[in-house]
């Protein structure tokens, strides 16, 4: 029990060989005789004539689906969908959507999908959007959401509802969704964000309010543990491409071009390694979880001359998370929702390596370095990333509508699930450099593996 007597112990349900269930909550967990009406769905033109459109009850998605003929059945998570059975009225339902942290393509879609699921497929009339993040819903006024007002920013970057870091204040959120009689809340946002909706939460349920509480993972660098991956991670890794080629263009153009790329990537260098992966225009590929150096044997700047004596050009692409600990000055900031506060080692690196090769070689290099940090995220998701967004919004409003609460929706193994918000805040999810991907990685760019630096040299660790 934490000190709002909330049970913190998650929902365990044990089978046999092994199988666990880490199941969510239901709004029936605290509250008694909650009652329950047939699913809209079951009358509604389009899903009606669907064989086995609801999800049955038993239904769970294995978390890792690689097994040995003997292991264990292993851990499980609920099959997100709509259910025979549903806990609201849809003319009682009230519901709300934020968005909060950094921005990330898609963002809008999966407004949009939320109101229009919960229209046309509940029959929902009242969505509410809070404007700026969390600190909108105690310091800002509510905008009315209709699939009118929503049709079409899907097609725009952004967030239409705004967002913002910091200013989460539970008492005061869940006394806004208490006055505003708010009855489902979606909550959009990072690994901070899922914190928050968790506090969220069990505030509502201390309170014995009748308000599900839905996340849905929203993650530029694609760090939240346990999803396949986040929305709108492939449309970044995508615009990636454009800065990556140019800087090859660059590069190419001139005697001992070097084209330097700074990608977003705080503490996870996802972005980084997919792009390089995509593009094969990348002789180097740093990122926060594989430490590197630049002086001395096996060093970058050993490995910059030896690819410039070869190939007369190349690539590097560095995440912004990179080779922090290298750089001199430490500035300890953080941002208002208590993440560090970055140095810009492309800026940094860019500086070191003109330096090192004007006065330490022979060679006259030229570099250009571009950072496209903020372009990569401030665009309109791509078809693949729209239609993942809509299938989570849709999994998200099927869970609320259903009565489930505390929970992250998320895609595993493929599959739509609906994740214990625990499960997903626990830890962030890293680029694992004794994996295969990694692996892939270095053997498509051949560049060094830093794990030998000199003595006395700084190699960098995250
Ligand atoms: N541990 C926490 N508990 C409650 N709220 C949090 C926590 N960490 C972050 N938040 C809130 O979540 C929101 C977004 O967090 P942030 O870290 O900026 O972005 P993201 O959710 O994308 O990681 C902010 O409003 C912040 O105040
Ligand atoms: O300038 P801002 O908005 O703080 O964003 C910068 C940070 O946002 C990120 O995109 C991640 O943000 P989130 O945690 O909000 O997804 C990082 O890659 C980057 O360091
Ligand atoms: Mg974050």
């Amino acid at each position: 029990m934490d000190s709002n007597g909330v049970d913190e112990q998650m929902k365990l349900v044990e089978g046999a060989g092994g199988y666990v269930l880490e199941d969510v909550p239901h709004l029936s967990d605290y509250i008694l005789d909650l009652p329950t009406y047939p699913n809209p769905l079951q009358s509604n033109a389009a899903y009606s004539v669907v064989r086995q459109y609801f999800v049955d009850e038993d239904d769970t998605v294995p978390q890792k689906i690689v097994v040995h003929k003997d292991s264990p059945r292993g851990t499980h998570f609920r099959r997100a969908g709509p259910r025979q059975k549903v806990c609201f009225k849809s003319a009682d339902v009230r519901a709300c959507i934020v968005t909060c942290g950094g921005l990330c393509p898609g963002l809008n879609t999966v407004i949009r999908e939320i109101v229009c699921g919960l229209h046309f497929m509940y029959g929902v009339k009242e969505v509410t959007g809070v404007n700026c993040g969390f600190r909108g819903f105690y310091s800002r006024n509510t905008v009315t959401l209709t699939p009118k007002s929503v049709s079409d920013i899907h097609k725009r970057g952004g967030t239409m509802l705004g967002t913002s870091r910091g200013g989460h204040d539970t008492l005061k959120i869940v006394d806004n969704i208490e006055d505003r009689e708010i009855n489902q809340v979606y909550i959009i946002g990072g690994d901070g964000t899922q914190k928050g909706a968790s506090a969220i939460y069990k505030e509502i349920r201390r309170r014995g309010l009748k308000v599900a509480v839905a996340g849905i993972p929203k993650t530029i660098d694609n760090d939240i543990p346990v999803i396949d991956k986040s929305f709108g991670f492939d449309t970044a890794v995508e615009e990636a491409q454009r800065a990556i080629n140019a800087a090859h263009v660059e590069a190419t153009s001139v005697e001992n071009g070097i084209g330097l790329v700074k990608l977003m990537g705080r503490y996870s260098g996802f972005i980084a390694m997919y792009a390089t992966l995509a593009s094969r225009d990348v002789d180097c590929c740093l990122i926060p979880e594989s430490p590197f150096y630049l002086e001395g044997k096996g060093g970058l700047y050993e490995f910059i001359a030896k690819r410039l004596t070869e190939n007369g050009h190349m690539v590097i692409v560095v995440a912004e998370g990179a080779g922090q600990d290298l750089l001199a000055e430490s500035i300890d900031q953080q941002d208002a929702s208590g993440n560090k506060l970055l140095k810009d080692v492309g800026l940094w690196m860019s500086l070191k390596i003109k330096e090192h090769f004007a006065k330490e070689s022979k060679m006259d290099i030229t570099l250009k370095y571009i950072d496209p940090t903020y372009m990569i995220r401030a665009i309109p998701a791509n078809a693949s990333d729209n239609v993942y967004s809509t299938l989570l919004a849709q999994s998200a409003v099927h869970g609320a509508m259903a009565g489930y609460t505390g929970f992250t929706a998320g895609l595993v193994n493929g599959r739509q699930t609906y994740i214990p918000f625990n499960r997903i805040t626990e830890r962030q999810n890293k680029v694992v450099i004794t994996d295969r991907m990694w692996a892939r990685m270095l053997s498509s760019t051949n560049q060094p593996s830093f794990m030998n630096p000199p003595k006395g040299t700084t190699s960098v660790t995250e």
